[in-house]
Formats: structure tokens, C-alpha cells, sequence
């Protein structure tokens, strides 16, 4: 707001109502001012101004005689905001003491108000980087900001009262603009900088008295455009990473209203098709109706602190969460929750109470969420119904024994012996009378009584017969005729005992290799792969290892008495690992990490250290478990690389930054790995 005191001018001169002309010209002069103030009986009742002086003078008035004077005077209170009143020209000031304190014309004070209004716009815009130049209708410069001087390049000293037009190369003709014409988008060259701005036509008092500039540096604003592009990118980018993501994001305020939701929707942990059919709703809510347990927001929120939980919804689907408060200047201002589902995929078998096997010493739980092991699974069970042998082929603790007792668990033999017997682990001796028994008396050191082998006890049941590759030749043959004539005989006995079972084999082992070096018979090996079924290794299926990695740690929980949890960097990191001992490794490494991770939270760091070690040499070295072509190898590298890089940095142009090739290589790449 502007006051009347902040614009008001001196009175220098002040003459009586009845002075001759002549009089008044020297005063004005002598004060070099043109303007005079008219006394009457101690009272400002006019004023005279060089040009009324002029025109009296040319109307052929003489010198000596008294001035005519304008009335046209009013008196403000100096301290009220400028406003403009019908039918005056010329204010006058009046001080709280009645006193005169300055005079200003009407035309001064309009032109005073659109100085300081300029000013005070220069201030505002002048942190949005906008060069503002004034000139009057001769295009004479009359203002310009700071940041007009900066973008010129040129110090105002020297551009004030210089032909703007004169100076300036555009692409219109500015005369336009005195006609009342507003140019937008032109383009502009002074001084070699080229700007891109408006023209506005500047009007006091209805009439165009200049123009006003406002404009940006052009290569300012490409900066700004590709500022923006590189926004737009980025958040492309993390569209992309939460659309490739595996987890579900939820943007949750500090009252539970969910805001949004990234990243892929749980849809069976909701029962809801859309993840818009929960933005605006109360968190709390879907608590308070059981539709899940437990409310990991409201945990948060009290506790003040990151939480992890496993919560179960109605539906009987598990997801793993983790609640972050987000603080802005000490308040609650966002939770955001982070959750990944770890039931599987596939619906577990299922099992009732009375139907828990006498010979399954140990329940064990299958855990897995990708589809490689749930098609597995559907073969295996398909397979289970029937009686034929089943070869199971993997590496060393892929979980055969497991699968072995899915299969049992899955056939009409159910309720019946599974016998486990680990070819590898009994000594050669042992092997016959273990696996078909002995009579009494059969050798020195045996039972008086005698006792049945394994077969037998197996009997109507299934024999699983584990590292079969490590079988010695003779029993080898002897088996096969157990296989064959589907009947025993004891060591020192004479008769043969029917036996009815479903084999089982499994082996870590080339069993077709040891075929060819002579090592394993080729007609037992027939006899064995009837039904062959293989389970892919961890590092085929990475989607397994986040579910069984919770499983592991829930059960250590359980089992040590203890809370701990993982942060989503930790299981980055796991998710990463080759996993060469498989899952039997991956157990023993979550054990391993509770023991040493001395905090609430299994991190990043701690699994580092667990998985590679403190040489940081071991942790860039790319690991190779098997031979591939080199263009596959390469391609799985690259995948890798940039998958770990998309999860660590969330980022196409961060993660081409640290691989040091351009983001173009990394969007390309991306575009493949997601087909
Ligand atoms: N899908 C799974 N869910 C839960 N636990 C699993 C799973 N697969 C394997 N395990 C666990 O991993 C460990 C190793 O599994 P298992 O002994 O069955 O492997 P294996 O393939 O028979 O190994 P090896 O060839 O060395 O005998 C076991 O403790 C098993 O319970």
C-alpha cells in the first residue's frame, strides 16, 4: 500500500494570489522548479505551473500583470493510502499538526504508483528469474530490474534513457505494442542473448505512455525445459520401478486416510480388484472389521517408530509389511508401508489332522511363491496319484526331501509308512540288511531275533531312497530286483516277502553321466527315471526367496524367543545372492544373521558381511555357478546389474551414472528385462 507521504515533493516556491507574472518566473526560476503554490491570507488556495505561465504570456498579457492561478487543489492527510479524487490535479499533504508537508500532481502520483508497483512486482519476480525493462513511448528505457541487467549482460547506467527498440533485433514490430497490441511468446536478441517474452502495452490514464518487457533468457529456460524433461523421466523411471516392483507401496497420513498406493496391489490380501477402491479410506477400518490383522499403522504410529509385521487377511493371505513414520519438523506427517505377500502362489496341500503321517518325524511347511515350483507342484501331485517311481533330480538342498514328502503326503498312500533312507550316509556293510533285513542268526553280531529292513517297514507305505547316486554297485543290482519282483528276501532266509510300495529317488548327482562312466547300472537308472522331475535351484527362482526367508526368520523367532526383522534393503541384498548351498545355505545364513545382527533390525550391512564376508573384493566379484554360452552369460550380468541398480538407486539415469553408460543403453536394456 502506498501513502500520500511516501510521494509527496517539497513546496519550494510559494507566491501571493496577486504577484505578476514576472515575479513568479524569476522565483520558479531561481528554485528551478516549475511549479508554484498560491497564498492567500495564510492558506494555500492554488498553484501556477511554467506552462500556465507560458500561455498567459503568449495571450499578450504583460509581465507585470498578477498571475492566473489554478484552483483545482485538494488537501489529503499525508498518512492515507494514494487514492485519486474527480476534478483535482494537485494534492496537498497535511501532516498530523495540520502543517503542509509536501504537494504532488495526480499525473506524478499515477506515474509514482506504477514505479513503486514495478518495484515491489521486480521483488516478487525477481526470484522467479524474469527481466522486466520499462520504456516510455519513445521507447526510451526508463526502468528495468536487476534480473533485466543480468540476462543483458549490460549495467543499467548504461541502458537507461537509451531507444530500446533501437538496441533490441525481435521478431515484431514493437509500434504494435503503442497501439495497444499485447505480443506474446517473441523472440529477442541484445547484445548476443537471445530472450523469449511478452510485450504489454503500458497505459496511464487510458493512454499508452510506453511499453513493458517481460522475458527469460532463452538458453535459461531450455535449461529449465530440460530440467523437466529429466523430471518427467525420473518419474517415469520410478513409475516404472513400482510397477516392476514386487512390493506395495501405501501412502498412509498421520490420521490413516490412505493416499495412494504404488506398485502392485495386493489384490487377495484386500479381496478388492482395484487399488482405487481403498484411496480415501480410514486404514484403521479394514482393522476394526478383521478384514486384516494387525494394524501395523496403528503400531507405528504408537510405537513412533519403523515396524515390521506379518499380517493375515480374511482371505487367509500373508503379506509381510513394514511401517515408516515420516517425520516433517517433529510431526507425524506420513506412514508409509511397504508389503510383500509370502503365501504361495499356489494353494498348499491340504492336510487334515488325522492325516498326518506316523513316519513324518518332523512337519515341515513347503514355502514358495513362483510359478516354476507351483507348475512343479501340479505335475508332483498329479504324479502322486498314480503309483510309478519318481525320480526327483536337484542340487544339494533344493528341498528333494520336502518334495518327497509332498508326494507321499499327496497319494492314496497317505496314511501309510514313509520310510526315508539315505543311500550315502550307511556304511556299504549296513546297506542290505538295513534296506531288506536279516533272519536270526543270519551273521555273527546280528539280532537274535532278526529284524525287518526298510523295504518292509515301508510296506503299503513309500520308500524314499535319498542319494541314490551314492548306492555301491551290488545293491544296486539287488535293488532292481526288489523293483522288479516287487518282493524281498532277509539276509539268511529262504523266503521272499511281497512287498507293495511306491518308490521314491532322489539324487544330486549326473545319475545319466554315471551311467556312461560305468557308475550307476543303466537298467537300474530305467527302472528309476520313470517319472523324472526336477527342482530348479534357488537362483532359477529368486521369487522363492523372499517367502522363505521371512519362514526361516519366523521360525528362529519362534525358536530363540526373540524380535527381529529384516529392513527391504537387507532383502535386496538376499534376493541378489547366488545361493550355491541353496535353501538348506539360505536357512543356515538367516541363523547366522540373527546371531549377528546385534539390533531390532537385520540390515543391509549385517547380511553383507554375513553373506560375503568383510572382503569387499568377494562382494564385486561376479559369481559363476555353471556354463553358459558367453552371450547368455553376459546378458544375465547386464540383467542383474541393472536390476540391483533400479532397486538401489530407483533410477534409470542414476543407475547409467554408476554403470557409466548413457541412460538411452540403461532405458533399452530395461525395456528387454521387462519384455
Ligand atoms: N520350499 C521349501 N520350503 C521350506 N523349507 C524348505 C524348502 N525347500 C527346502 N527346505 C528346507 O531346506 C533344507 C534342505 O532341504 P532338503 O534336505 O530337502 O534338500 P535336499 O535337496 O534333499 O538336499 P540334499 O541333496 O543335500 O539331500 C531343509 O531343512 C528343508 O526343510
Amino acid at each position: 500500500m502506498i501513502l500520500w507521504k511516501d510521494i509527496l515533493k517539497p513546496i519550494t516556491v510559494v507566491v501571493g494570489y496577486d504577484d505578476s507574472i514576472k515575479s513568479v518566473i524569476q522565483k520558479i526560476t531561481s528554485e528551478r522548479t516549475d511549479i508554484a503554490f498560491v497564498e492567500e491570507q495564510d492558506a494555500l488556495v492554488g498553484y501556477i505551473t511554467n506552462s500556465c505561465l507560458l500561455e498567459q504570456i503568449e495571450t499578450g498579457q504583460s509581465l507585470d500583470e498578477p498571475i492566473k492561478y489554478k484552483n483545482d487543489i485538494l488537501k489529503v492527510p499525508d498518512a492515507i493510502p494514494v487514492e485519486f479524487f474527480h476534478n483535482v490535479t494537485t494534492v496537498i499533504g497535511v501532516d498530523s499538526k495540520g502543517d503542509v508537508a509536501g504537494y504532488s500532481t495526480v499525473r506524478n502520483a499515477r506515474h509514482q504508483i506504477n514505479e513503486l508497483q514495478l518495484i515491489h512486482l521486480n521483488e516478487i519476480i525477481h526470484g522467479a528469474g524474469v527481466g522486466i525493462v520499462r520504456t516510455n513511448s519513445q521507447f526510451e528505457i526508463e526502468f528495468m530490474n536487476e534480473t533485466a541487467e543480468r540476462f543483458l549482460g549490460l549495467p543499467r547506467s548504461f541502458l537507461l534513457a537509451r531507444n530500446y527498440e533501437a538496441l533490441l533485433t525481435t521478431e515484431k514490430d514493437l509500434q504494435r505494442v503503442l497501439s495497444g497490441e499485447t505480443l506474446v511468446s517473441v523472440n529477442s536478441t541484445i547484445n548476443f542473448k537471445q530472450m523469449s517474452g511478452n510485450f504489454y502495452p503500458l497505459k496511464i490514464e487510458g493512454e499508452i505512455t510506453g511499453l513493458v518487457h517481460m522475458f527469460y533468457l532463452r538458453e535459461e529456460f531450455e535449461e529449465a525445459v530440460q530440467e523437466l524433461d529429466f523430471v518427467r523421466h525420473l518419474y517415469s523411471d520410478l513409475q516404472a520401478v513400482y510397477d516392476s516392483s514386487n512390493e506395495q507401496i501405501l501412502v498412509i497420513d498421520e490420521k490413516g486416510i490412505i493416499l495412494r498406493v504404488a506398485g502392485k496391489f495386493l489384490r487377495s490380501f484386500w479381496k478388492m480388484e482395484e487399488a482405487d477402491q481403498i484411496i480415501g479410506k480410514q486404514i484403521r477400518d479394514f482393522a476394526r472389521t478383521k478384514i486384516f490383522q494387525p494394524d501395523i499403522f496403528e503400531m507405528c504410529v504408537g510405537q513412533k517408530k519403523k515396524v515390521t509385521s506379518i499380517q493375515e487377511s480374511s482371505s487367509n493371505t500373508r503379506i509381510w509389511s513394514v511401517a515408516t513414520p515420516v517425520y516433517h519438523e517433529g510431526k507425524l506427517e506420513k506412514v508409509v508401508i511397504l508389503s510383500r505377500e509370502i503365501t504361495s502362489t499356489a494353494p498348499p496341500h491340504e492336510q487334515k489332522e488325522e492325516d498326518a503321517p506316523s513316519i513324518r518325524t518332523e512337519e515341515k511347511q513347503l514355502v514358495y511363491r513362483s510359478g516354476k515350483i507351483a507348475s512343479l507342484l501340479n505335475n508332483l501331485r498329479r504324479a502322486a496319484k498314480m503309483n510309478s517311481t519318481i525320480l526327483l533330480e536337484g542340487e544339494s538342498g533344493v528341498g528333494k526331501e520336502i518334495f518327497a514328502h509332498e508326494i507321499h503326503a499327496a497319494s492314496p498312500r497317505k496314511d501309510c509308512p514313509l520310510i526315508r533312507v539315505n543311500c550315502g550316509a550307511i556304511p556299504e556293510q549296513l546297506i542290505e540288511s538295513e534296506l531288506f533285513g536279516y533272519e536270526k542268526g543270519a551273521f555273527t553280531g546280528a539280532d537274535r531275533r532278526g529284524k525287518a529292513g526298510l523295504f518292509e517297514l515301508a510296506n503299503t507305505g513309500t520308500i524314499f531312497l535319498d542319494e541314490i547316486g551314492d548306492l555301491p554297485l551290488n545293491m544296486q543290482v539287488k535293488l532292481l530286483r526288489v523293483i522288479q519282483e516287487r518282493e524281498v528276501a532277509r539276509i539268511g532266509g529262504t523266503d521272499t516277502i511281497p512287498i507293495d510300495v511306491r518308490i521314491i529317488a532322489a539324487t544330486n548327482k549326473d545319475l545319466k553321466a554315471m551311467v556312461a562312466n560305468g557308475e550307476f547300472r543303466e537298467d537300474l537308472f530305467y527302472r528309476l527315471n520313470v517319472i523324472p522331475l526336477r527342482i530348479p535351484p534357488l537362483r532359477e527362482r529368486k521369487e522363492d526367496i523372499f517367502p522363505l526367508a521371512v519362514y526361516f526368520l519366523e521360525q528362529f523367532k519362534h525358536m530363540y524367543s526373540i524380535e527381529k526383522s529384516y529392513t527391504p534393503d537387507a532383502i535386496s541384498v538376499l534376493e541378489t545372492y547366488g545361493w550355491p548351498g541353496n535353501i538348506r545355505e539360505l536357512e543356515n545364513i538367516i541363523e547366522r544373521l540373527i546371531v549377528f545382527s546385534e539390533e531390532e533390525w537385520i540390515d543391509r550391512e549385517v547380511v553383507l558381511k554375513v553373506l560375503y564376508g568383510d572382503d569387499e573384493s568377494k562382494r564385486k566379484q561376479p559369481l559363476v555357478l555353471e556354463m553358459m554360452p558367453l552371450k547368455e552369460a553376459v546378458t544375465e550380468l547386464e540383467t542383474q546389474l541393472i536390476e540391483l541398480g533400479m532397486k538401489k538407486y530407483g533410477t534409470a539415469a542414476k543407475v547409467s551414472e554408476v554403470l557409466e553408460v548413457s541412460p538411452a543403453t540403461i532405458s533399452r536394456r530395461m525395456k528387454k528385462i521387462r519384455g
